[in-house]
Parts: structure tokens; C-alpha cells; sequence
């Protein structure tokens, strides 16, 4: 799937490897709300990206919408707690993250969701991440993308403006604080010629 992508496009002669967290950049966006982000943090993810669109067992899901069952949008992957991650960088990732954040999230991330895009019809809607915990509580989702650039969107439950974060290949951004609650986050659908993205969301236990 996609793995023409593997080509030109990526970094694919490059070393793969998770760059130092100390250039991280935290914006305050208000309500207790903040995003960290780091362009570039895993470097040579070229082959990386083609493997993951191959290997990891996609699932196409359909939900209920009013009386209709639609297509969701893009395909998902989801690791809970101790199941083997479908690259060995990706358990590196996550256990980084767990020891840089240990301080101020007090556990580690645990479960690793995956959403492919598979162009820019794909899209996640205006959302938080309140299946679980982050509806009650602070807590961090930690987001990896790589493949084809796409916008992370942010805006305030209670309303106000949109902050708009491009995410590239192997950056890194991190919801935190009070942003699953107090924020609403999206991917939107783009009508620009948009390649294949996947997103690795690293969340603790309970957090979904
Ligand atoms: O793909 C992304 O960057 C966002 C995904 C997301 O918000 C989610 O799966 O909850
Ligand atoms: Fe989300």
C-alpha cells in the first residue's frame, strides 16, 4: 500500500534515527492547555514509512452517523500496553518520550495508535481524546508523523481562534495539560495534492 512513496520522496538513504528532545518548543495556548513541538525529531524514516504502510494490519472502520454507517476516513492501527510495536524505533520513541515527560506526566505512555491518510480526502474531525481519562484529567498524546505533510488543527472548546500546526516527515508535536478537555484538535480533508501520512499517537494507560 503506498509504497511508491518509498522512493524519491524520503530520506530513504539516511540513517533512521530519534534526534535529542532538548530543542523542543512549548506553546502556551491558554486553559491550562500547551503543545510541544519538534520539526524533524526521527530523521531517514523513508523506509520506515514504507514498512508501516505494508506491514501493520490496517483496519478500515465504520461508524454510525445519525442513521447513516459511513467509512471512517483513514485506517487504524492500535497497540495497548506490552504488545510488540510494528518497528523497534517506535518502542524506542515511546520509551524516550516516557523518560523525558516521567516529571511532569508521573507515567509513562503506554499504547500506541496508529491513523493512516491515505491522501487528502483522509481527515480526522474536530475532536479530544476523551474515550478515557483526558476527559477528566490532565495528560499528555504525543504524536509522530511521517509520510506526506499534513495540518494538525487547534482550537478552543469554548471557542476563539484555530492555531494550525503543519506536521512533516519525523516531526513531533505533544498535546498536554489540559488540551484534551480544554481544546478540540483535527486533521482536516485538503483538495492540494496530499501523499500518504501515518501518525503514531503514543498515550498512557486509560487515555484514548
Ligand atoms: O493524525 C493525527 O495527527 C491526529 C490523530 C488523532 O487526533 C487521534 O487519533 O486521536
Ligand atoms: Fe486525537
Amino acid at each position: 500500500m503506498a509504497t511508491h512513496l518509498q522512493g524519491s520522496l524520503f530520506d530513504q538513504t539516511d540513517e533512521l534515527r530519534l534526534g535529542p528532545l532538548d530543542g523542543i518548543r512549548r506553546t502556551e495556548l491558554g486553559s491550562g492547555a500547551w503543545i510541544d513541538v519538534l520539526p524533524g525529531w526521527l530523521s531517514g524514516a523513508g523506509a520506515l514509512f514504507g514498512q508501516l504502510a505494508a506491514e501493520v494490519p490496517w483496519r478500515a472502520e465504520r461508524r454510525k452517523m445519525y442513521d447513516n454507517v459511513v467509512d471512517v476516513p483513514r485506517l487504524l492501527a492500535f497497540y495497548g500496553a506490552g504488545d510488540p510495536l510494528p518497528h523497534p524505533v517506535l518502542a524506542e520513541a515511546r520509551d524516550t518520550l516516557s523518560r523525558y515527560y516521567a516529571g511532569e506526566l508521573g507515567e509513562p505512555f503506554t499504547t500506541a495508535g496508529l491513523c493512516f491518510y491515505r491522501d487528502g480526502r483522509d481527515s480526522v474531525a474536530w475532536h479530544g481524546d476523551r474515550i478515557g481519562r483526558g476527559a477528566r484529567e490532565d495528560t499528555m498524546v504525543a504524536i509522530l508523523s511521517v509520510g506526506a505533510p499534513r495540518d494538525l488543527l487547534l482550537r478552543p472548546v469554548r471557542g476563539g481562534d484555530t492555531v494550525r500546526r503543519p506536521l512533516g516527515h519525523g516531526d513531533l508535536i505533544v498535546m498536554g495539560g489540559s488540551c484534551q478537555r480544554t481544546w478540540e484538535h483535527c486533521v482536516p480533508k485538503t483538495s492540494r495534492a496530499a501523499g500518504p501520512r501515518i501518525s503514531v499517537q503514543f498515550r498512557p494507560q486509560g487515555v484514548r
